[in-house]
């Protein structure tokens, strides 16, 4: 049996949800602040704590088999790898964002003009796209500070909150990109039986955490208007209540719509209805 290797973030956004992640799908491991190298004591896989902007090129290399890294990563190192499944977390938009007092109102507008950014490899691409010819100032942090400094006249940067932009006096201007983390894999790895179970491991990790368990009492008259509104995996589970004539309905719904479906059974004679926590969903 072959040793996988996966990389994730040393540290920084991704990491904490990262070893999270591997957790979950119930493999142990020591998460050694330390130790840049740590093996998973109950499947064959050893877990490299990496700088993200190199994660992409050691899989693409074959020096990790798997890897964890945000979209935008893997896009400016323009690494090829496989795209193996969205994992849900480190949603962040890049955007270029100009002074909040700039009068810069179009995109023709930034021809000729700074743009600092950590991502110039993105950057060049949309404005080659939109036809403006800007001069992109690459450096390696802190990017929202450059206007304020005189560095540059813009910025294209992450964005989640815009908190960073409005302490800094600046304001969105256009979005670029939407990125979040990936699981992504070494080209030749597509066939191997380790990836595969690791793999049905985070889908079902994934698929317990966007669902819920709902348990709720009806009458035996409103039974059919409940089922229709619950799914369940296959179809619902219907047990009867010691009260004559009313049953338990057993299902799992979707976050998503988690509330809207609440409050379509409550309308449709659903009671006492409990809702929990799925650890995993094996299908
Ligand atoms: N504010 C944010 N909200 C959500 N996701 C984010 C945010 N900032 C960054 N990310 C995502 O997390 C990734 C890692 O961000 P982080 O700031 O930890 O990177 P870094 O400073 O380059 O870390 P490293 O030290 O590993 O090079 C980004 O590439 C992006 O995909
Ligand atoms: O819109 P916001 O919610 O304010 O997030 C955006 C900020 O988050 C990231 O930096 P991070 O805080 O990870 O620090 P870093 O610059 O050291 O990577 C990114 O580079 C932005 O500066
Ligand atoms: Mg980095």
């Amino acid at each position: 049996m072959k040793t996988l290797k996966i990389a994730i973030q040393k540290s920084g956004r991704l990491n904490e949800k990262s070893v999270e992640i591997l957790k979950n799908c119930g493999l142990s491991f020591e998460n050694y602040k330390s130790s840049l190298i740590s093996t998973v004591t109950n499947f064959p896989l050893e877990i490299l704590f990496l700088r993200d902007d190199d994660i992409p090129e050691y899989v693409q290399d074959g020096i990790a088999d798997l890897g964890i890294v945000g979209e935008n990563v893997i896009v400016e190192t323009k690494a090829e790898v496989d795209y193996l499944q969205k994992l849900g977390f480190g949603k962040c938009t890049l955007k270029i964002a100009v002074q909040a007092t700039s009068g810069i109102q179009n995109l023709e507008e930034l021809n000729g003009k700074a743009i600092a950014t950590s991502y110039p490899v993105i950057l060049e691409k949309f404005l080659q796209e939109k036809g403006i010819k800007s001069d992109i100032r690459t450096i390696s942090g802190s990017v929202e500070i450059g206007p304020g400094l005189g560095l540059s006249d813009a910025i294209f940067d992450i964005v989640s909150t815009g908190g960073t932009l409005k302490s800094n006096g600046l304001k969105p201007f256009a979005d670029v990109m939407q990125s979040e983390a990936v699981l992504i894999g070494n080209k030749s790895i597509a066939d191997n039986p380790e990836v595969a179970e690791l793999l049905q491991r985070i889908r079902s990790v994934l698929s317990a955490k966007s669902n819920k368990y709902v348990v709720l009492n009806v009458s035996k008259d409103n039974l059919q208007k409940v089922v229709d509104l619950l799914p369940g995996v296959k179809s619902p589970t219907v047990v009867p209540l010691f009260e004559p004539n009313w049953v338990a309905v057993h299902s799992v719904i979707a976050e998503e719509d988690f509330w809207d479906k609440i409050n379509s059974l409550k309308a449709a004679g659903a009671e006492g209805i409990l809702v929990m926590p799925i650890e995993k969903i094996i299908r």
